[in-house]
């Protein structure tokens, strides 16, 4: 069998090599954008198993503080050229931009929301009142901006709650639920979704009780700024309202001066089809929940002025303040 002449050209050169970290979602995640950059570009591409600091770190993440726990080591070996891409989870991302790299895709987001697993198939409201009558529900999560809206929602309900700082991968988050240690654990809702595991989610939260991490749903696509070749090929997985949506948010979160373990939320969406406008809503909380600076900004043509005019305002709101120590 021939194959189609450009392919045939393409399949001569060596496989392009996708740098990804080992855990099920990161392989889930690479596996992806492999079969779409091989469709892209009609070469093979092979995965090269990369260990990361976060990898390894059994402290929580906001000790081991801070940004780019994930993502250093897969960086290194770019520059090192021992791979060609990465792909990560973009709300792992730092937001400053790396020397010698470039942020070649952001392909098409997924659900950026957050979801609760929880036993019994209870949701997030349920669990709270039974929690009233017995012992507060126990919800575990790792991340400050997901206990700060936690308790500032139970807070809203009248109702106790009890976050458990956890950490770890998916399997062994919802794992705390299955042993019945925790009545419920807090995951991104597209996490589970790459591991085919959305249905074990007993509730997708909204926006409004929680607003995702930025850039959260998100992939980011990342090469050398060298290899303008392939840049120039893999930007054929980039989508234009997922990047306007997601340089906005992450604009933001550099204005504020936090890191991706801060308690910040924030998700822009297209307000109306056919058009660029885009709304961005941003929350900023203690971890307690009881203080809350909570805004949204409408604009259409730089997402980035958008997130850093927000972040002004809510700056001036008072919002430093309350994300305790900031990690750049
Ligand atoms: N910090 C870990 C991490 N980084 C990206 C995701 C989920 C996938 C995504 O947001 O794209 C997760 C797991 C989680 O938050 O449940």
């Amino acid at each position: 069998m021939t194959p189609p002449p450009a392919h045939g050209a393409a399949a001569e050169l060596p496989p392009l090599r996708l740098g990804t970290r080992r855990s099920a979602l990161a392989m889930a995640q690479s596996g992806m954008i492999a079969d779409a950059v091989s469709r892209l570009t009609g070469r093979q591409v092979e995965l090269v198993e990369i260990t990361t600091f976060g990898d390894v770190s059994r402290e929580a993440l906001a000790q081991i503080g801070g940004t780019g726990v994930f993502v250093s080591a897969l960086r290194d070996a770019l520059l090192a050229g021992t791979i060609d891409f990465a792909v990560h989870s973009l709300k792992d991302l730092p937001t400053a931009a790396p020397e010698g790299l470039v942020l070649a895709a952001v392909p098409l987001r997924e659900d950026p929301r957050d979801a609760l697993v929880a036993r019994d198939g209870l949701t997030l409201p349920e669990l709270l009142e039974k929690g009233a009558h017995t012992r507060p529900a126990r919800i575990g999560t790792g991340s400050p901006r997901r206990m700060a809206q936690l308790n500032a929602y139970a807070r809203s309900q009248g109702l106790p709650v009890e976050t458990v700082a956890i950490r770890g991968n998916v399997d062994t988050r919802i794992g705390y639920v299955r042993s019945g240690e925790l009545d419920g654990v807090l995951l991104a809702a597209a996490g589970l979704n790459r591991l085919g595991r959305l249905g074990e989610a007993t509730q997708i939260l909204d926006a409004e009780l929680m607003l995702p991490a930025p850039g959260q749903g998100a992939l980011a696509v990342e090469c050398a700024a060298g290899n303008t070749e392939l840049a120039q090929a893999l930007s054929g997985l980039d989508d234009a309202p997922t990047r306007a949506a997601v340089t906005a948010e992450r604009a933001l979160l550099a204005a504020l001066e936090a890191g991706c373990s801060a308690p910040v939320g924030a998700l822009a969406l297209p307000r109306r089809v056919e058009s660029d406008e885009i709304e961005l809503r941003a929350l900023v909380g203690t971890v307690d929940g009881a203080t809350v600076v909570q805004m949204s900004a409408t604009g259409h043509d730089a997402a980035d002025e958008l997130g850093r005019g927000l972040a002004a305002r809510m700056l001036a709101a008072g919002a430093a303040g309350l994300m305790g120590e900031r990690a750049k």
